[in-house]
């Protein structure tokens, strides 16, 4: 049995048991089984045919059965509210979050950090942290302020979707579909990392220009999974991110009983060993969007609502060139995780787990070590190994969550402290 289908966007047909998906229709009169057709939308309906993403889904029960949603009391720290109070300009960083408490799972251990736009402006990208240390398992969630990319630091996640059934272990990862229902185990008992939740436009993969048909992230590295079901007629709650705030209601079965699907909106897994990396072969450090995994376009041609951004292993070959990102001032707003390694600006204090966030304008660039060391190198070939740090770049500036602001580390100012000043000739 086929356990994922490769490529990106494709049309996937596939069916958990033999005859349940129909043949040459959507919603035959009487599905197979007594299964219950349902169409998931990704883009509006009238979306040009390259941009439109819909399934079709066959379940036991229809998603429309369950009672009145109310509000969730768990999770203190996760669809939290921005600082609506005046946020000061300045570079914030965090430390990964610290341990659990025993029995959280990955929606009780989710924290958000960042976040950007109303929701219901269908624009927009939150950067959330999680530290988890027990598996869902009579309950469910799902997002209807977006969809979720998934990128753990530390520890295998089991994504069980209404999908089919998604592995993937730190260095890969994962997108879950606005609205799609989802449960998580943790193979390895705890996991930890980093969630991008994208209200804007879907993601996609950028475009190539003069780099030509082949690169970056390969279409065909994209696996979809294929249709598993349970079915449990036990009580499932239901949890639902929500305009900003979290919901709950509960039902007497699992709603991840979808026997067969076919469309092209669906769960991914994603490799990031497998990105194809450019960069210069002969001088200067190229802008970091030649990193860029995934883009969610906002309405302004060419500025992005999400960049999904990595700095993977790769040969530094450039001759006569300051090699790390340069000091730089940018008008779009970057949030930095770190999966493993150490990243090539800064010497210290961006530990794996960790977090940070160079809003619009904000001068930075390499720390003060790094400079130094950077500045003095023998610029043979080297490679940078072991190590993949990622961004969130936006074009909407970040807010802290109030629990972020609270953590940031106190002293980040100083990575930029005690440069030399020029010397000009006298
Ligand atoms: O700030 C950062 O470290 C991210 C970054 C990396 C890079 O190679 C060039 C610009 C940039 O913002
Ligand atoms: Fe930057």
């Amino acid at each position: 049995m086929t356990d994922y289908f490769p490529g990106f966007g494709n049309h996937v047909s596939t069916e958990a048991v033999a005859g349940a998906l129909p043949i040459g229709r959507n919603s035959p009169q009487k599905p197979a089984f007594g299964l219950y057709a349902e169409q998931l939308s990704g883009t509006a309906f009238t979306a040009p045919r390259h941009e439109n993403r819909r399934s079709w889904l066959y379940r036991l029960r229809p998603s429309a059965e369950h009672p009145p949603f109310t509000r969730y009391d768990g999770a203190s720290r996760f669809a939290a509210g921005t600082v609506d109070t005046p946020l000061p300009p300045n570079r914030l960083r965090w430390n990964p979050i610290e341990a659990p408490a025993p029995g959280t799972d990955l929606i009780d251990g989710m924290t958000t950090m960042l976040a950007n736009r109303d929701p219901a402006d269908l624009e927009g990208v939150a950067v959330h942290v999680y530290a988890a240390n027990a598996d869902m398992d009579m309950r469910v969630f799902f997002d209807s302020d977006g969809e979720l990319l998934f990128i753990p630091q530390s520890g295998r996640l089991t994504l069980l979707t209404e999908f089919g059934r998604i592995d993937i272990a730190p260095g890969q990862i994962a997108l879950v579909p606005r609205g799609v229902r989802f449960r998580a185990i943790l193979p390895d008992g705890e996991a930890r990392g980093y969630v991008a939740e994208n209200h804007g436009a879907l993601f996609r993969l950028p475009d190539l220009g003069p780099i030509g048909a082949n690169g970056l992230a390969n279409p065909r590295d994209f696996e979809t999974p294929a249709a598993w079901f349970e079915d449990r007629d036990n009580s499932f709650e239901v949890v639902q991110k929500h305009l900003g705030n979290l919901w709950t209601t509960r039902i007497d079965h699992s709603p991840l009983d979808v026997v067969a699907w076919h469309g092209t909106l669906a769960p991914w897994r994603y490799d990031l060993a497998r990105f194809n990396t450019m960069n210069t072969v002969s001088f200067d450090h190229p802008d970091p969007s030649i990193f860029t995994v995934l883009t969610s376009p906002s309405d302004v041609p060419g500025r992005a609502n999400a960049d999904f951004v990595i700095f993977p292993p790769r040969w530094m070959v450039a001759e006569d060139t300051f090699r790390p990102p340069w000091f730089h001032r940018n008008i779009m707003s970057e949030a930095m995780g770190l999966i493993h390694g150490a990243y090539d600006a800064k010497a210290d204090g961006f530990a794996p787990g960790g977090l940070s966030l160079h809003n619009l304008m904000a001068g930075h660039g390499p720390d003060v070590t790094s400079w130094r060391a950077a500045t003095d190198a023998d610029l043979k070939p080297h490679k940078i190994d072991g190590t993949m740090a990622f961004m969130v770049e936006t074009c909407w500036p970040y807010r802290p969550t109030c629990h972020a602001l609270d953590r940031a580390q106190p002293d980040y100012d100083e990575a930029w402290s005690g440069f030399p000043k020029a010397q000009l000739p006298r």
